[in-house]
């Protein structure tokens, strides 16, 4: 947002709702997960003579949504509707135009799929334009951060251009302006404006409001004393042009809002150096921009609806092309915090890693997460375009990345942390290969996994002590172990005797005599073999993640976000194992395969390398990730652990 924006611009939305505490899965959701999977692993039961049954009709996936539902009906089709194509308007151009003045953040994205979507849908073309009219927090690592993420969600501007590639013309239409009576240069101080807008000192609002005493000046005073302005004549605050509309107006994006004001400080434009002393606000450039760039639809976020008059008042003055302003609802994410400046602090304070520390909501940090872009436009699809804000739940936009990930990524045991345990009564040296499908999908390949005398298990898939509603291993208890042919049954443990860990669980295999009917177990647990020609196990280090504060709403939190930050945001587990079909599918990624830009080298794209560790959630490889030092986040759980809200 461009500080000079006028202060009574209605605030933005607050993110609300109640907290919810991270618990774990329940009792009922660990009975329907075990129970599928004893059904996918249970060996199938011999074919008997018996009538052959009506074979059932197959399950119909649910239907994918449409993903450009949101052009084709409701608000986005109504604005479509509003000013179709014509011969007035023969290509729909639409523009995103951020301020380069930080990372994107998740509500961004929903204006990156309104506005390419748009125009996409239509066959039309949208720029992607730096709103630079302000050089104070611009930088060029925010411009490349932009482009790359654009590109990354698999968009691709018509063109890039800049607020500042058109300060010359901005400034001739400033002029212009003055001539036309529109605007005169003012040199009130900001209590003076207040007062001129009806704000008392003691900051109460609705008083007379009345014109500034230069509103009056001759044109050419405002002229001579806006080319002095150019000059550097005037040091910030000492004079700005203001536009002559109309005190009176019960609007106050009417009020004389500024033009052009005086920078403070020296700090250079990143493009245009200290060739400016003087900016445009984006009262007066995002309009003129529109207009010279030709925009038919320009669409931003209902804090701009009343902005919209004086857009529209400002290129009637001036008698350019007017394109037509709409708005829509913010999408809000609760839970978090998205502004730059809290951002900034975590950063600066060291809560989280970077900008893109998976914990947080910004475009890069769910890169890193291994969230992949379809799923983001899915979720924006899914909660739709309207003119209402949308505060959406942490826990919704999380259970659209599952979906998304459930039939378009790989699956491979992980252990996070791995627990021993020796099947006695295989041979030293057994090594069984499994030829094991990467997924229900036979698209997907399969690949070996060696199933040997040593395997490592959960560590809570283990209990010293049994009881009737425990399903896992215990002594005496019997499981599955996902995908080998028979169960084992736990006969005893070994423990550490400073620690009183269990360091060793000892079992039997329980291949049946020929004869015999095989050991049904309750459940089934993942599990990864020991076998040093199958690079078995690989070594990890996998980071987990729980929502970074406690509360739904960090900034109500009456001692400030920090107050609310969740000690136990991020577990890190040191030694995890993977089995080795994780090589496979680095090398075969990127997963999920549509990919996008991700595709072009997925090398570079670390986290295009997703996977479901069965039982567990799903994965992506980190940045930090080498090939001596794995280094995984996870994406989402497989299930909500966060409770339904
Ligand atoms: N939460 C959001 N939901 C939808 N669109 C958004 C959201 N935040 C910003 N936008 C839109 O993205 C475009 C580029 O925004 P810009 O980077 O200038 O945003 P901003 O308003 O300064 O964002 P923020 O202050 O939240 O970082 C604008 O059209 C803006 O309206
Ligand atoms: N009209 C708009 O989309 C606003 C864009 C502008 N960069 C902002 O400050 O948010």
């Amino acid at each position: 947002m461009d500080p000079a924006k006028p202060t009574e611009l209605p605030e933005r939305p607050k993110e609300v709702e109640e907290p919810k505490e991270p618990k774990g899965p329940s009792k009922r959701e660990l009975k329907k997960l075990e129970k599928k999977q004893k059904k996918e692993n249970a060996p199938k039961p011999p074919k008997t003579d018996s009538k052959p049954k009506e074979p059932k009709p197959a399950k119909e996936p649910a239907a994918p949504r449409d993903p450009d539902a949101i052009f084709k009906v409701g608000f986005l089709s109504d604005v479509y509707q509003e000013r179709p194509l014509s011969e007035k308007i023969p290509k729909i151009r639409t523009r995103f135009p951020p301020e380069p003045n930080g990372f994107l953040h998740i509500g961004h994205s929903k204006a990156i799929a309104v506005n390419f979507g748009f125009a996409r849908h239509h066959g039309g073309e949208c720029i992607l334009r730096f709103d630079d009219t302000n050089p104070e927090g611009e930088e060029e690592r925010y411009y490349e951060a932009i482009r790359d993420i654009v590109s990354w969600l698999g968009f691709t501007p018509v063109r890039e251009t800049c607020a500042s590639d058109n300060f010359a013309q901005l400034y001739e239409l400033g002029e212009d302006l003055i001539r036309r009576d529109g605007a005169y240069v003012c040199h009130c101080t900001k209590a003076e404006i207040k007062a001129q807008r009806g704000e008392g000192a003691d900051g109460e609002r609705g008083k007379e409001r009345f014109a500034c005493s230069h509103r009056s000046r001759p044109v050419e005073a405002s002229l001579a004393e806006f080319r002095a302005m150019r000059d550097g004549k005037y040091k910030a605050g000492e004079a700005a042009l203001r536009m002559k509309q109309n005190i009176e107006d019960p609007n106050p994006q009417m009020w004389d809002l500024f033009a052009w004001r005086i920078m403070d400080g020296d700090k250079q434009h990143h493009r245009t150096g200290g060739e400016w002393k003087i900016y445009p606000t984006y009262d007066f450039a995002h309009c003129l921009c529109d207009s010279i760039e030709g925009i038919s639809h320009s669409l931003c976020t209902t804090e701009f609806e009343l902005s919209r008059v004086s857009y529209e008042w400002l290129c009637d003055k001036l008698e350019v092309y007017r394109p037509m302003q709409r708005e829509y609802g913010r999408l809000n994410i609760t839970g978090t915090v998205l502004s730059k400046r809290k951002i900034i602090q975590l950063v600066k304070e060291g809560h989280v890693r970077d900008w893109d520390d998976p914990r947080l909501y910004t475009l890069i940090a769910l890169r890193r997460r291994g969230v992949p872009p379809g799923a983001i436009l899915a979720f924006v699809n899914d909660v739709g375009v309207t003119k209402a804000v949308t505060n959406v739940q942490v826990s919704k936009f999380e259970q659209i990345v599952r979906q998304y990930l459930e039939n378009t990524v790989p699956r491979l045991m992980v252990v996070l942390e791995p627990l021993k345990v020796v099947i006695d009564d295989l041979p030293d040296g057994h090594e069984e290969l499994l030829e094991v499908p990467f997924s229900k999908d036979p698209a997907f390949g399969s690949h070996q996994l060696p199933f040997t005398k040593t395997v490592y298990i959960e560590r809570s898939d283990f209990r010293e002590v049994d009881s009737p509603d425990y399903f896992r291993l215990a002594p005496g208890k019997t499981v599955g172990l996902l995908k080998v042919p028979f169960p084992i049954t736990a006969t005893s443990f070994e423990k550490d005797p400073a620690s009183g860990a269990v360091t060793c669980v000892h079992a039997k295999y329980e291949k049946p005599a020929d004869s015999a009917a095989p050991k049904k177990p309750k459940t089934f647990i993942h599990w990864v073999g020991e076998s040093s020609a199958q690079n078995s196990p690989i070594r990890a280090e996998i980071r987990a993640f729980n929502p970074l504060f406690k509360s739904q709403d960090p900034s109500a939190h009456p001692a400030g976000f920090l107050a609310d930050i969740n000690p136990d945001s991020e577990r890190i587990y040191p030694n995890a194992f993977l089995e080795s079909g994780f090589l496979d599918i680095s090398r075969s990624g990127p997963w999920p395969k549509e990919g996008g830009a991700e595709a072009a080298d997925s090398s570079k794209n670390p986290h295009s390398i997703r996977f479901q560790g069965m039982r567990v959630g799903y994965f992506a490889i980190d940045r930090e990730s080498t090939t001596d030092h794995v280094v995984l986040n996870q994406i989402v759980t497989l299930k909500d652990t966060q409770g339904k809200n």
